[in-house]
């Protein structure tokens, strides 16, 4: 059996409800975690289980639907980045996936209320319920960096995260252990932080160490995940660590592999801030270049989608690997 990663078990009610130093110390605890594993499993984060439960429900009831139905609501366009996507549009043909993604501002690809009775306004709320978590887990992070409480505040006053619902359909072993293939392949998320809830099948490893040595991130029940995103790590030069994360089978006896859902909310910053690494200690060097978050996320979300074009890379400051 997969070794379990160290991932600490944090309660956020401290920092949520607490005196300066109960919120400091929760504070030192989420720093150590972000700048070791790059993870931490939050409890007492106040979005309730049963909201989290419905959420899930919801997602089962919208992937149980027809899949001509689904490309109703199909995303086409990776700078808008809302909408469906059928198992194999996203990871190149290696990823056995289907996802709903739901933004902020506009959702023009969501089910309307007579298509799928209060999928929209629940949704909604929950998103809603994710960003106010999202933005104190920021704070809790500022806080650790004296960074001043407002830091993040100022560079996401338009903030439009992602909150995407995940499928992973159920399916025979021999399709997600062919060499190069999984549920979702190894990667880094590309903003700030992401917020991931899990159901209870498991399958999700983290290698926080970028040794190749991935280890499993179980389920803990009451718990959210967050992880570091690669925005982070280079605003904080290093500090705080985005590691490679992948879904792969479960623990499971027998071939057939049941379906698992996930629900990962991407917080980035404002398009248009300046990611420009955070320098603290003296003679310290910057080790990446100033970018735009926009164009980092547009051109990060269409290298998912594999629609990059030629002049898309290097764009931004990153290799094309
Ligand atoms: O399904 C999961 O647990 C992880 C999903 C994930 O890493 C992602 O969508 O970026
Ligand atoms: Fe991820």
């Amino acid at each position: 059996m997969k070794e379990t990663a160290k991932i600490a078990i944090i309660s956020f009610a401290p920092f949520i409800n607490g005196s300066d130093a109960d919120r400091r110390v929760v504070a030192k605890e989420l720093y150590e975690a972000f700048s070791t594993v790059g993870w931490v499993y939050l409890k007492d984060h106040g979005i309730p289980q049963t909201r989290v439960d419905e959420i899930f429900g919801l997602a089962k009831t919208f992937f149980e639907l027809p899949i001509e139905k689904k490309l109703e609501w199909r995303l086409d366009n990776p700078e808008v980045n809302q909408g469906y996507t059928a198992d194999g549009t996203e990871g190149a043909g290696v990823d056995h996936k289907e996802c709903y993604e739901h933004r902020r501002f506009s959702n023009d690809s969501c089910p309307t209320e007579s298509e799928l009775s209060s999928f929209k306004s629940t949704v909604d709320d929950f998103y809603n319920q994710c960003y106010v978590l999202g933005m104190s887990v920021l704070k809790c992070l500022a806080m650790a960096l004296e960074l001043g409480d407002n830091f993040f505040d100022n560079i996401t006053t338009k903030a439009d995260p992602q909150l995407r619902l995940v499928h992973y359909p159920s399916v025979h072993r021999s399709v997600i252990e062919q060499p190069g293939h999984a549920r979702i392949r190894p990667h880094t998320d590309f903003g700030l932080c992401t917020l991931l809830f899990q159901d209870q099948v498991g399958g999700l490893e983290v290698d926080p160490f970028h040794t190749g040595n991935f280890k499993a991130a179980v389920p803990v029940p009451g718990t959210v995940l967050i992880n570091i995103a690669d925005l982070m790590q280079r605003l904080t030069n290093d500090r705080c660590r985005s590691t490679l994360h992948r879904v792969v089978s479960p623990n499971v006896p027998g071939d057939i592999l049941p379906a698992r859902y996930s629900i990962p909310f991407f917080i980035h910053p404002d398009p248009e801030a300046m990611i420009d690494p955070l320098v603290k200690e003296e003679g310290e060097v910057k080790k990446y270049a100033v970018i735009n978050a926009g164009e980092w996320r547009t051109w990060n979300t269409a290298m998912n989608y594999d629609l990059p074009t030629a002049a898309d890379v290097g764009k931004v400051g990153i290799a094309a690997a």
